[in-house]
């Protein structure tokens, strides 16, 4: 049993903790108005290193400090000899650093303008600076107009720079009905959940974070709540999810004895079977229904295939000290509630997926065994919480957080970007959108993958976010070589190695 060794996150805070930092921020450099001209050299720097042949620009400009940051970036532009042509947005007065910015574009003679829809851009670049952290959603009216705007704009082949944030997207959650959708976004002093998570996480587009000299004043800073970490997926990719060693033998990574497999369901359990065995599982049984056991066999022969319903099974296929992967296409029939209930009395370490979930969703009484796993989707999360699914979407932290502490476990909550949280409160946010992934079957590939680690490592949080991060890595290249149609989960297998 191993650690995975040493690795780096990114924090990231949610917009009550950006407040305090900004306000220690200003207070550290004397003056709020010198980190909003600080924020707009960073805008500037980013922005013509990446589209250093871009001659002209519109800056969309609301009332707030976002806005601000837009206004000094059009004069930034403007004295570079660039055309640049500010869109006004603000329907209420502007007042402090807000103001001071306006005034400055004002005496550098930009070009500024009030919104209209019938506007005709021709800009090479479209800045979003209507609304940042700041944002009150759902967005008024007219600001859905100035979003519909922008995504016009691209579509006509505009690139699109979101300042901080895409207008649109919640900070704190990632949520968004309506949003900007960028292909660019620079945030400002540290990264926000809605910079990564959700709509929010697809809507920023590449994401640069530039700390604005925040980084110095970090270390001092005590912030209330948990923890948020960004998990860059391709730094574990540099070993292989469970390394093997020289002096080893099968018994050194471990058994996983995947549970599964209901009629009509045998390939969820061949599946997950067949990726703790490629993830590095030393041993694998699969216990599923007797009419999927040739399948198995012929397919992996590597893979002991039992009958589920023999009585000598428990003894043949789970050993002592073994890990078990219960739940893909386990079913909602009796012969998988039956499973369920005899799987849970041995108390061994395990990955809960698919309708394995769904049983635990029908017994508050059930305990989970220590070190176990459980790897809901929006709905299955909603289900174990009694939630609607749309609350999840809305709320995924405070969701994750609640079922880890319930179950006491780690919970793995899917989606595009994938949240990894344990009893202690540790958020990790991991994975980018891999839409080859949107397919039947990538969760039960995940779950086998877990299986596997979970058996490897000594600690379940470190074996959950290796697992997801290969998963959604091994995807990546699984598009690239075979198309994100023909791309099958299992195929993600192939490029562990
Ligand atoms: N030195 C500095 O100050 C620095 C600032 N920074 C930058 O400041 C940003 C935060 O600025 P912020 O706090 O002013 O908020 P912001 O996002 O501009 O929004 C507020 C405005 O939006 C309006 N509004 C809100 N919701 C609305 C809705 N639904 N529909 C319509 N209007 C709505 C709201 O209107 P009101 O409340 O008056 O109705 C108000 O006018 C941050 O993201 C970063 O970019 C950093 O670069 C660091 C240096
Ligand atoms: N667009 C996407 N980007 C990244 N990951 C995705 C995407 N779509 C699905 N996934 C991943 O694929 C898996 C799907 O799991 P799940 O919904 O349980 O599938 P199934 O039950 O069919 O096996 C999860 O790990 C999820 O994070
Ligand atoms: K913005």
């Amino acid at each position: 049993m191993r650690h995975i060794g040493a690795f780096s996150t990114q924090p990231v805070f949610n917009v009550a903790s950006i407040r305090q930092i900004e306000k220690a921020l200003f207070s550290f450099e004397g003056n709020s108005f010198t980190v909003m001209e600080r924020a707009a050299q960073a805008l500037f720097k980013h922005i013509v290193t990446k589209w250093p042949d871009a001659q002209h620009f519109v800056i969309l400009a609301g009332a707030g400090n976002n806005g601000g940051d837009g206004l000094l970036l059009a004069v930034l532009l403007k004295q570079a000899g660039l055309q640049v042509l500010v869109l006004d947005c603000a329907h209420s007065p502007r007042s402090g650093d807000a103001l001071r910015a306006f005034e400055a574009a004002q005496r550098a003679k930009v070009n500024v303008e009030l919104f209209s829809i019938e506007q005709v851009c021709s800009a090479a670049v479209v800045v979003d600076g209507v609304l940042g952290i700041g944002a009150r959603l759902p967005l008024r009216e007219d600001l859905q107009c100035v979003v519909h705007w922008i995504n016009q704009t691209k579509h006509k082949g505009a690139a699109v720079v979101a300042i901080d944030l895409p207008t649109g997207v919640d900070a704190d959650t990632g949520y968004a009905q309506q949003c900007v959708e960028a292909d660019l976004t620079i945030s400002m002093v540290q990264l926000k959940i809605g910079n990564l998570l959700g709509r929010g996480g697809i809507a920023a587009g590449q994401l640069i974070n530039d700390s604005l000299g925040s980084q110095s004043i970090m270390a001092e800073m005590s912030l209330a709540g948990g923890q948020l970490h960004w998990l860059d997926v391709r730094q574990f990719v540099k070993q292989k999810p469970c390394p093997r060693y020289l002096d080893s033998h099968k018994g050194s990574y471990g058994h996983v004895a995947v549970v599964g497999g209901d009629h009509g369901y045998g390939g969820a359990a061949l599946m997950a079977s067949e990726a703790a065995s490629k993830t590095g599982a030393g041993t694998v049984a699969l216990l599923t229904r007797w009419e999927h056991v040739t399948a198995s066999l012929v397919r992996n022969p590597n893979v002991m295939a039992f009958d589920a319903q023999q009585e000598q099974v428990l003894s043949l296929g789970i050993r002592n000290h073994c890990v078990l992967v219960l739940g893909p296409g386990l079913g909602r029939a009796r012969w998988g509630q039956q499973l369920f209930t005899q799987m849970m009395a041995l108390s061994l370490p395990t990955v809960l997926d698919a309708d394995g979930l769904f049983w635990l969703s029908q017994d508050s009484e059930v305990e989970l065994p220590i070190g176990s796993v459980i790897t809901p989707h929006l709905g299955e999360a909603a289900r174990l919480l009694g939630w609607q699914i749309e609350q999840v979407n809305r709320s995924p932290i405070k969701a994750a957080l609640l079922l880890a502490r319930r179950y006491r476990c780690v919970v793995v909550l899917k989606g595009v970007t994938t949240l990894v949280v344990n009893e202690r409160g540790d958020v990790y946010m991991a994975g980018k959108s891999e839409p080859v992934l949107s397919k039947g079957g990538s969760g039960d590939v995940l779950s086998g993958m877990l299986g596997a680690t979970l058996a490897y490592y000594k600690d379940t949080l470190e074996a959950a976010l290796m697992a997801v991060s290969w998963h959604n890595y091994a995807a990546g290249e699984m598009a690239v070589h075979k198309g994100v149609h023909c791309g099958q989960p299992y195929d993600v297998l192939d490029y562990l190695d």
